[in-house]
């Protein structure tokens, strides 16, 4: 995992090769200071004046200033090493995330895949800018003070050389147990998360149906859960932390009793136990040091592999081939989603040619959408095959595929941003004239009246603007990508009946010309189809045109008495 993180930024191994120079020049400070203190107290107890350890005094002041800004251009380098890992992942991430596709984002909750991508891509912070610089420096710096103490005195070296190899073995003996528990404490997270930010969306549903207190005390016992996960975490984390310490005081307690004794046997000077007394503490600091980093950076190897396997997930295929035609056909098209047992597909066989207009018809669950989502490869087919113009469309690239084929869908999303964005995202070039246009065919001449006309912002998820304004934008939208296949998916279901026939004149102009799948409910809009199909359990079970499939008192005609019935 290493090597693939820092294979994402070339500049990256630079930056960590100068950072862990940094953390060696700061514990050779430590050293310094170390060696300097042990000097003015042996020159202190030796009777020597104050005057003897003002230079050793000087010489630890500006070790320290040395040590001050060697730890701040540390923080600045380190931020600059991680950061240019962060903006790569998150590059990729969302290029991969497009192209998985809403069949990959349905699989988890969205708060959870948000701390994934959020919080994990944040994790490389801890890993990469302090965790791996420190995992070397410690290396490095520790062992070269254990060398300097074995030189002083073989057997105290050998005493301290024993507890720091023992300071790296503890985290080895505890991480089963800690992984088990952060691995709960992770899932415990991104569930709350994912539930506060469910709760957050749903507020207006959970106010209306006066059930925002009972939503509260689950989302209360989620919380306690969580705690309960977290203090287990902790006291294994509490329980290593005392672990660390105790080997720390031991090396340091068994390396001054051992220098104490050889010291009354006249084999060591007082200066070189108080060089050995503030050494062994040197030697123990960068492995303390590298034990918080690791502490601090242990969400990131799930984080990490959690969004490694997002980028290795297979996407589905990407052909070479480029077609502009707009002849579509559904070849025995069998389709099942994840989880559901019925197909919501059945061997559903549909040929439109080009230019012509085919209806969707049938009640709630008939498969409508599910036609329109598996021609845009939002899911692929279980079964059966799609082609525009007698392409297989698992043999386009994506982009190509979605470029000849404009949606206006029931669920119009506006993203947060101005209004001329969201009009433009399919057409980034569009001239004013074009918009202009666009506006006017499809009726929404209201965006002039918004305070800032184009240039209003409208909010996330376009909630600032009615569903029917919202769907007038997304039939301007669709217009100007000019796409030669439209699918209209319930296009009027959010307009009022004295907009709809100006919309329906606006959509008219739009298929003009163009192959459309029309998804309908209303089936006043249906009418001038060229052909309508009757669906019902995934499959086709009447098709013609609108006058033909009336008289035939069939599916379609209690369709259509059902509606007017309830429209009675
Ligand atoms: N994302 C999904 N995951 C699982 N099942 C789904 C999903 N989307 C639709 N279904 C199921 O597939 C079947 C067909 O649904 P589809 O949305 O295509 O019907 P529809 O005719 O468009 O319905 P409506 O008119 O209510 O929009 C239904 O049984 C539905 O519950």
């Amino acid at each position: 995992m290493i090597t693939r993180l820092l294979s994402l930024s070339p500049p990256v191994r630079r930056r960590l090769a100068g950072l862990v120079g940094l953390l060696l020049a700061i514990t050779a400070t430590y050293v310094g200071q170390g060696v300097l203190i042990a000097q003015s107290l042996a020159r202190i107890f030796s009777g020597r004046p104050v005057a003897a350890i003002i230079w050793p005094i000087a010489g630890i002041a500006v070790l320290q200033l040395v040590r001050s800004l060697a730890l701040a251009v540390r923080e600045s380098v380190a931020l600059r090493a991680s950061g240019g890992i962060k903006k790569e992942l998150r590059r990729r991430l969302t290029a991969k995330l497009l192209l998985l596709g809403p069949s990959w984002a349905q699989q988890g909750r969205t708060g959870s895949t948000q701390t994934s991508l959020v919080d994990g891509v944040e994790t490389v912070d801890a890993y990469v800018g302090r965790f791996l610089p420190q995992m070397v420096a410690a290396l490095v710096g520790s062992v070269g003070v254990t060398a300097f103490l074995f030189l002083l005195d073989p057997i105290i070296g050998v005493v301290v050389l024993l507890c720091a190899v023992l300071m790296p073995v503890l985290p080895l003996v505890s991480k089963r147990v800690l992984r088990g528990r952060n691995a709960a404490w992770l899932r415990g997270y991104k569930g709350l998360y994912a539930e506060n930010l469910d709760a957050l969306q749903g507020m207006a549903t959970l106010k209306a149906f006066n059930a925002s207190g009972r939503r509260g005390a689950e989302l209360a016992k989620l919380a306690e859960a969580f705690c309960r996960d977290s203090i287990r975490l902790m006291a294994v984390v509490v329980l290593y932390l005392g672990g660390v310490a105790f080997v720390i005081g031991l090396g340091t307690a068994v390396a001054l009793g051992v220098g104490a004794m050889r010291l009354a046997a006249g084999e060591l000077t007082v200066t070189e136990l108080l060089l050995i007394l503030m050494l062994t503490a040197e030697c123990f600091r960068p492995l303390r040091e590298l034990e918080s980093a690791y502490h601090s950076s242990y969400n990131a190897v799930p984080s990490l592999t959690a969004i490694f396997e997002v980028l290795d997930a297979p996407a589905r295929s990407e052909g070479a081939q480029v077609v502009t035609g707009s002849g579509v056909s559904f070849h025995d098209v069998t389709f099942s989603y994840r989880d559901r047992d019925k197909p919501a597909l059945h061997h559903f066989t549909l040929d439109i040619a080009p230019g012509e207009r085919v209806a969707l018809v049938g009640r709630s669950g008939a498969g409508k959408t599910t036609v329109s989502a598996l021609l845009l490869r939002f899911f692929d087919t279980t079964d059966g095959r799609i082609s525009i113009d007698g392409t297989d469309i698992c043999d386009l690239p994506l982009d190509v595929l979605r470029s000849l084929i404009a949606v206006v869908s029931q669920d119009t999303y506006l993203f947060h941003g101005t209004v001329r964005h969201n009009l433009t995202l399919a057409k980034p070039d569009a001239t004013e004239a074009e918009i202009d246009a666009a506006i006017r065919a499809a009726r929404a001449d209201f965006v002039h009246d918004l305070p800032q006309g184009l240039a209003t912002i409208v909010g996330e998820r376009g909630l600032r603007l009615s569903g029917g304004e919202r769907q007038r934008i997304a039939i301007a939208r669709a217009l100007l990508k000019d796409a030669p296949i439209l699918v209209l998916d319930e296009a009027t279901s959010s307009v009022d009946a004295a907009n709809e026939s100006g919309i329906q004149q606006a959509l008219d102009a739009l298929t003009g010309g163009r192959t459309t799948l029309m998804i309908a409910h209303r089936l006043s809009t249906v009418r001038d189809a060229d052909h309508v199909i009757v669906m019902a359990d995934g499959q086709i079970v009447e098709e013609g045109d609108h006058t033909s499939l009336l008289s035939r008192r069939g599916a379609y005609a209690r369709l259509v008495a059902a509606q007017e019935g309830a429209a009675r």
